[in-house]
């Protein structure tokens, strides 16, 4: 990977507080334009990735890099160029989107001053707050409150947006919301955002990062992770008596593992293989040649980042 091409990079970042390490050895590659799912249990320590990237508190150890300048001594550099969205946005709930908006904007737009209301209608309807725009955030919904967040963070067209959890607390339709604002953005900026949400990983994100207990336990693009761990699995759905099958498939060199169950007359096969192309050239041939048995289903199942997620982390965690 070219360095030009790297929106953040860390080696080795560590943090501790009063002796705990909540951080440990971290080495982080973001790419530009990418959308970062970074995936962890709660106490993973995403929330303090996020403080040290942005230079709000500093490191036990290691470094880091943000648009190639030091996390440490060129914070304030950084700040300018990155929209934030903390965990749990505050407002002046007396006041509206809009005028939360231009409040924002008096410290963070650096545009011409007669574009300011222009940037703010535009950033409105970017959010999908325009025709609520006036009204007191008082009564805003949590994803309304998470939309207008985002709006803020994005007011200056930053080259780095930070999300830290923004849709962990919403309903499904608040998610499906905040997500769909997300993928609009990643045309114009690079996202990188906190998470223990999977199925949002799996539906936004091109790459992917798990933190487990402050270790980085994987960190890749999202295809490349639900390939799975190397090995391939096929699923079929037979009719009549599966044993021959079964004990055909059984006794395949390249074949590590059938698990079978049976209802109704029918039996699902899930086949491991540890070499996809023969798999692929012999597999489903084998069982066709198998005259007790009709196929009725045969497919490569796909790993769901669940699966992965648990195999990684060892389901040692709630998530
Ligand atoms: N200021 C602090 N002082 C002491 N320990 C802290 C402090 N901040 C965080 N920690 C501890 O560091 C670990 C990582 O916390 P962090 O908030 O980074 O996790 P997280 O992945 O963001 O979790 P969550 O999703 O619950 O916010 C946790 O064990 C937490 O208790």
């Amino acid at each position: 990977m070219d360095n030009n091409d790297l929106v953040i990079s860390t080696n080795g970042l560590t943090k501790a507080y009063n002796g705990v390490q909540a951080l440990k050895s971290l080495d982080l590659k973001v790419r530009k334009n990418s959308i970062f799912g970074f995936l962890g249990p709660n106490g993973a320590g995403k929330s303090t990735t996020i403080k040290l990237l942005l230079g709000l508190i500093k490191p036990t150890a290691g470094s880091g890099n943000v648009f190639g300048m030091d996390i440490v001594k060129e914070s304030t550099l950084i700040r300018k160029r990155i929209g934030y969205l903390a965990q749990d946005p505050r407002y002046y709930d007396y006041m509206s989107a809009r005028e939360t908006l231009r409040f924002t904007a008096r410290f963070f737009y650096s545009g011409p001053k007669n574009e300011i209301e222009n940037k703010i209608d535009d950033t409105l309807e970017l959010v999908g707050l325009d025709d609520k725009a006036d009204r007191p955030i008082k009564g805003f919904s949590g994803g309304e409150r998470q939309r207008l967040g985002i709006a803020q963070a994005q007011i200056n067209d930053p080259d780095l947006l930070i999300l830290d959890e923004p849709a962990a607390s919403l309903d499904p339709m608040g998610r499906r919301d905040v997500l769909e604002i997300m993928e609009k953005l990643r045309e114009k900026t690079t996202i990188f955002y906190s998470t223990h949400i999977l199925s949002d990983v799996q539906r936004v994100s091109d790459t992917v990062a798990i933190l487990n207990r402050g270790e980085l336990v994987a960190q890749a693009p999202i295809e490349e992770l639900l390939q799975g761990n190397g090995n391939a699995v096929y699923s079929l759905v037979l009719k009549g008596d599966a044993a021959n099958a079964r004990s055909v498939l059984t006794g395949q060199p390249w074949v590590s593992l059938v698990n079978t169950v049976s209802s109704n007359g029918s039996t699902s096969i899930n086949v491991t293989v540890t070499d996809d192309s023969i798999a692929e050239d012999r597999l489903l041939r084998l069982v066709l040649e198998d005259k007790s048995v009709q196929v009725k289903e045969f497919g490569k199942k796909r790993y769901e980042l669940e699966e992965i997620f648990m195999n990684i982390v060892g389901g040692k965690n709630n998530v």
